[in-house]
């Protein structure tokens, strides 16, 4: 990495601190880096700060250093004073920055005064949520061993101020407060909790504000509602050459100046074909052994943690973080990623979300993956940072679809230069426009269902996945690339794996041409887990015992519609011979009227018809007005349809 020409001085550290140097030492830090040149000094001199430096520059001991300095210097304080408070995003970070300080804690000197050995600093207390420490035991911790630096996220922070702690916990003495990755904390998430935090703190204090993504504009806006005064602005900028231009042989960057970015174009259902060709090419042009994949949704995490494995070799090991797993699930996982023996032929895989974007220092990582781009257009350069750090070589790559291609220009636009890759493996491309679908796909695609088949709770999950991806896609901050209505949601399926489309709004005009639905029995696909499939059959047999109901219910009101048809037609039938009598008398008026030469016997018989009919009629209203009745009494309920029924069925 860039390291500055300084060395780490004893000057700055108290006396009888020769542990700090010695760990500055252990790390095997010759020099200080740029950023840590530009800011121990000035923070240890009570500046207030604001710090925007690239990922992996060594931000954290840019803040560790002065803070413990400051500490070491200024008199004890009592067991329930807190003399430094580092704030965090996520437990993550937060547990990281613990142990940074640990190792400088636990380095001190011990010495020899009134015969008892004492530290110079007790242990740093860290706040997170996590299943081993409640929020009362960390206050209990607290008072009891005492902690002059405090670690934590800010929901815990304010817990342990504001809430369990009111009253316990005193920051009257407090001297420095750190926020790391500060354009986060201070964004809409945590604005109310910090905002809450800060306002309890005395304003006699220094205060940092440190981030990769710190722009002018932020850095204004947070200042005033972090109640800095008058502070240092450090930015440390990057510049790398730019490539074919003679003239002008550099540019300034917002990504570490070794770091390789690219962005692949694919389509919808290439990218999980993407994805796995990028490992492999990874791992035999480069020797790569470590990656980090980063998802939209942790649903979509829990959902390739499942498929992957079907279209990967399996030497491979895949990892998954993110923020709907348990803390201590989440912890395992770090550690076991971070300490895992790897090589080209059996890499480690981490899946995960935005809750490792941001300040995790995994040194050995080779490349970074990302399958969809981030919501939230700050998190990117944070993401590719999970690689290329310290001044090593690392490769990100971004998987875009279609007009996503746009993306390229706004990431330009913030200094974060992109460079085209182009599609791996599959067949010599012409023009990207002109290739047709990669014939793996299908292969994928069978490979991806056939895991899915395994276990019905796995296609719950990818229709979860994907309909969460879809909901996080219209929430994306640069709405006007990333548009629901451009989704190729049936290509995406199959990237997916699924073995149906589900059911959804987004899907209702979708072309399905391309699409077939895998060929299952869902009476028969069960889950593998037993209670669950005990459970499913109980309800596919409630289901079927309904639906046969249903039917019965169908068939029983057809039937007794047509043995109601009668009586209607019946009355249809009346009313027709009504017209025909009334034409007939009104012609034989007509008749009369005309003095019409009728033969007699024809007369007779029209009278004697005549006369049949309207007793007919009489008859016939008589039945009807019965009838009107009857009905009047069914609607009401005092009569049955039965009875009804039985009664004029055969009119
Ligand atoms: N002076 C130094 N010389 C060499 N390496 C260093 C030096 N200082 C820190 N490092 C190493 O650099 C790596 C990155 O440091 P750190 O995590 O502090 O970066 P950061 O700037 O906070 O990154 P991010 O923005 O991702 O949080 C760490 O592995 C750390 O040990």
């Amino acid at each position: 990495m860039a390291v500055s020409s300084v060395g780490f001085n004893r000057g700055f550290f108290a006396e009888d601190n020769d542990g700090s140097m010695d760990v500055i030492d252990s790390m095997g830090h010759a020099k200080m880096t740029p950023v840590q040149a530009s800011t121990i000094p000035l923070f240890m001199k009570h500046k207030d700060v604001v710090v925007e430096a690239v990922t992996g520059s060594g931000k954290t001991l840019a803040f560790v250093i002065p803070v413990l300095e400051k500490l070491i210097a200024r008199p004890r304080l009592r067991k329930n004073e807190v003399g430094a408070l580092i704030i965090s995003p996520t437990r993550e970070l937060a547990t990281q920055i613990h142990s940074v300080f640990s190792s400088f804690l636990s380095a001190q000197p011990n010495f020899d005064s009134d015969n008892t050995s004492t530290s110079l600093l007790p242990p740093a207390l860290l706040l997170v949520s996590s299943q081993q420490s409640s929020p009362e035991q960390d206050i209990e911790r607290f008072l009891s061993t005492g902690a002059d630096i405090v670690i934590g996220t800010p929901g815990r922070i304010e817990e342990f101020l504001l809430g369990k702690g009111r009253g316990k916990v005193s920051v009257k003495e407090l001297e420095v407060l750190v926020l790391d990755e500060a354009d986060r904390l201070l964004d809409l998430g945590f604005q109310n909790t910090l905002t809450r935090i800060l306002t309890h703190l005395p304003k006699q204090r220094r205060t940092g504000l440190f981030s990769a993504t710190m722009t002018d504009a932020d850095a204004i806006s947070e200042l005033v509602r972090a109640g800095l005064r008058n502070p240092a602005r450090i930015v440390v900028k990057v510049q790398s050459r730019k490539e074919g231009v003679t003239q002008q042989p550099t540019e300034e960057r917002r990504i570490p100046a070794n770091l390789q970015n690219y962005y692949i174009t694919c389509r919808a259902s290439e990218k999980t074909l993407q994805l796995v060709r990028l490992i492999l090419h990874e791992t035999t042009k480069f020797q790569a052994s470590q990656f980090i994949v980063f998802f939209a949704t942790g649903a979509c995490v829990d959902h390739f943690y499942r498929i992957l494995p079907s279209v990967l070799p399996s030497e491979a090991t895949l990892h998954s973080l993110h923020g709907h797993l348990t803390p201590s699930a989440r912890t395992r996982t770090l550690e076991t990623f971070s300490s895992a023996i790897t090589t080209p032929s059996s890499p480690a895989i981490l899946l995960c979300t935005d809750v490792a974007a941001r300040g995790l220092d995994l040194p050995h990582v080779d490349a970074v993956i990302q399958y969809d781009p981030p919501s939230d257009a700050k998190a990117f350069s944070h993401r590719c940072g999970r690689t290329a750090r310290a001044g090593r070589a690392g490769r990100a790559y971004t998987l875009l679809v279609g007009r996503e291609e746009e993306y390229v220009d706004l990431m330009s636009v913030r200094r974060i230069p992109m460079k085209r890759h182009s599609y791996v493996g599959g067949k010599a491309l012409q023009s990207e426009e002109d290739r047709t679908e990669d014939e793996d796909v299908s292969l994928y695609l069978s490979r991806c269902r056939k895991t899915l088949l395994a276990d019905r709770a796995l296609h719950d999950q990818a229709a979860k996945a994907f309909v969460s991806f879809v909901k996080a896609y219209s929430k994306h901050e640069a709405s006007y690339i990333f548009r629901v209505k451009d989704l190729n949601l049936v290509g995406l399926a199959k990237s997916y794996g699924l073995l149906r489309l589900p059911k959804m709004p987004e899907l209702k005009d979708a072309d399905l041409d391309d699409w077939e639905d895998a060929n299952v029995d869902w009476n028969e696909y069960a889950y593998a887990d037993k209670v669950q499939e005990a459970k499913r059959k109980a309800s596919l047999m409630k289901t079927t015992e309904e639906e046969q109901l249903t039917r019965k219910r169908k068939a029983e009101r057809v039937e007794s519609k047509k043995a109601n048809a009668p009586w209607s037609r019946k009355l249809g039938k009346k009313e027709e011979r009504e017209k025909r009598k009334q034409i007939k008398i009104s012609k034989k008026k007509w008749e009369k009227a005309q003095g019409n030469d009728v033969k007699p016997e024809e007369n007779l018989k029209r009278t004697r018809e005549e006369v049949e009919d309207s007793e007919d009629e009489e008859d016939d209203w008589d039945d009807l007005a019965k009838e009107e009745r009857m009905a009047k009494k069914v609607r009401k309920g005092e009569v049955s349809q039965k009875a009804f029924d039985s009664k004029f069925a055969d009119l």
